[in-house]
Formats: C-alpha cells, structure tokens, sequence
C-alpha cells in the first residue's frame, strides 16, 4: 500500500488538480500536511497535518460542526477545493451514515455501482456473503432494513478492495442491537481485510471499542490524538477503558463528572 500512494491535492484552492502518481516510500496509509478547507472565506479545516499508518484504525471525533466530514470528504476525493497536500492510496471506499443505494438497482448491481470492467454478479455476491448478505442479493434496497442496508453500502466500499477504507458515521442511524452487530461486522472485516480504516462517529465508546487511535478535531486540526493501546476484544468494563472514556470525554468539553454536575 506505501507504494501506491498518490497524491491528491497540492494546489491552491481554484487552481487545476494535480493528479500526478507519487511513490512514496514511506509506510503510510494517508499523509496530509498543511491542509486547508474554507467555505465562504471561514476556514473548516486549518493548516491540518494527519498521518495515518497501513491497516491502521483511527476513529475521528469532535463536537458537531468541527469537520470530520468535511475531512472525510477530502481523503474520499469528494471535495478538492482545498490547499495543502494530501497522499492517499488510490484504492479507497467510503460509506456513509445513509447507505446511499439506488431504489431502481437490485442489491448486487448497486454493489458493483461505478466499478470499472463489467465485473459479474458472482463479485457482489462474495462481498455481500462477507457481511452476511448473500441471501439479498438479488433483492431491491427498498425491502431491505435498516441494518441490511448499512451492510450493502459496507459490502459496496468492500467490493472495491480498498487500502483505506472512509466510514462516516456509518452506524448513527442504526438502532442500539443492529449497531453492536455492526460494529463487530466492522471489526471482523478490519481484521480479515487489513486496511486502514477511518471511522468519523459521536460516540466515545465506539471509538474506544474499535480503534488504535482516536482523534479529536477543534480549531480545524487534529487537537488530540490518543493511542488506545487496550487488547480485543475490548471490555468497557476495564478500567482502562474508562480512563481514555473520562480523557475523550474531557478534550470534547463534554461534564460528565458527577462530582461537578452537582456542585
Ligand atoms: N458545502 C458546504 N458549504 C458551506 N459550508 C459547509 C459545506 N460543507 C460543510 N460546511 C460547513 O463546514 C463546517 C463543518 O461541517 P462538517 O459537516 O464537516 O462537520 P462535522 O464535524 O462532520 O459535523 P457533524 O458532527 O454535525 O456531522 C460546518 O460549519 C458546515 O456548515
């Protein structure tokens, strides 16, 4: 994957892309120096610098509006109007909290939606069988709940084989049962797949369950970056775990301290 890294943006905003292969050789997954996003003259993203290793998972947090997305979008080659420099692998997949399918395509197709070659059905198929949908298959999205949804759009990012796989809160719609089975589901395929994944999403705990890192955005930078050097499966119940719950709880001025509620 180091190898085939490219670099994505290096321009000043409103000056043509630069879409020219770059070969790194250093072992990173994303490499983001200096990154600036603005709308209307306000600058969302500001001077970002992020380095994301090889099959690593990061979880991106930060309080609402601060632009995790935003962000999500750039490394997605979403959006380039933006200054700086961004090197991503040019295998990557994005899914989103709304699972995006198309009403008018049966699941397979809308799996294999924009992958180049006429691949067949029998590539959907395996996907799909990797997030427990192979029976759907031939089904449309619109009998499809809420959860099979989310794990057809999953199977859509998986199809395309990424080195980098870009979550957008991709569980925030889902209901508290379907959430944990999808994130285990993620979790697995993390582990069978290798890629680096990341994951923008509310929810600490979340974070603390999947992740190797977990970054809190402010100030359109990446102000925090803890390590979460805890075994899986991870226990909420270690006290470990609730220690980095307090920390990420702290540097996203959430009060959760009993204590202070009351005085
Ligand atoms: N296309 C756009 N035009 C104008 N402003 C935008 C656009 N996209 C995002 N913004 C603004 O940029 C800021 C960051 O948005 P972004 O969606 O990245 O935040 P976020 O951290 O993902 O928020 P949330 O957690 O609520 O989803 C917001 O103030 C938003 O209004």
């Amino acid at each position: 994957m180091a190898t085939d890294l490219h670099r994505q943006v290096t321009r000043p905003a409103g000056q043509k892309t630069d879409r020219k292969p770059e070969r790194p050789t250093t072992g990173t997954a994303v490499h983001v120096e200096g990154l600036t996003r603005a709308f209307d003259g306000r600058a969302v993203i500001d001077r970002l610098d992020l380095d994301i290793r090889p099959g690593e998972f990061t979880a991106l947090l930060g309080r609402s509006g601060c632009g995790k997305s935003t962000l999500l979008r750039v490394l997605a080659g979403l959006d380039r109007e933006v200054e700086g420099s961004v090197l991503v692998p040019r295998r990557r997949a994005v899914a989103f909290q709304s699972p995006r399918l198309m009403p008018w395509k049966r699941v397979w197709r809308n799996v294999l939606l924009g992958l180049p070659g006429h691949p067949d059905r029998a590539v959907a198929e395996q996907a799909l069988e990797e997030v427990g949908l192979g029976h759907r298959s031939g089904a449309w999205p619109k009998t499809l709940s809420g959860g099979e949804a989310q794990r057809a759009s999953l199977a859509r990012a998986l199809v395309r084989e990424p080195d980098l796989l870009l979550l957008d809160e991709p569980f925030g719609a889902l209901d508290a049962l379907t959430r944990i089975t999808a994130q285990r589901l993620v979790a697995e395929l993390w582990q069978r797949r290798g890629c680096a994944v990341l994951l923008v999403t509310h929810d600490v705990d979340e974070a603390l369950l999947l992740a190797d890192r977990a970054l809190v955005m402010e100030n359109g930078v990446i102000a925090h970056d803890n390590p979460v050097a805890l075994p899986r499966p991870r226990d909420p119940g270690d006290p470990r775990f609730a220690e980095l719950r307090s920390r990420l709880l702290d540097q996203l001025g959430v009060d959760h301290h009993p204590a202070a509620r009351a005085a």
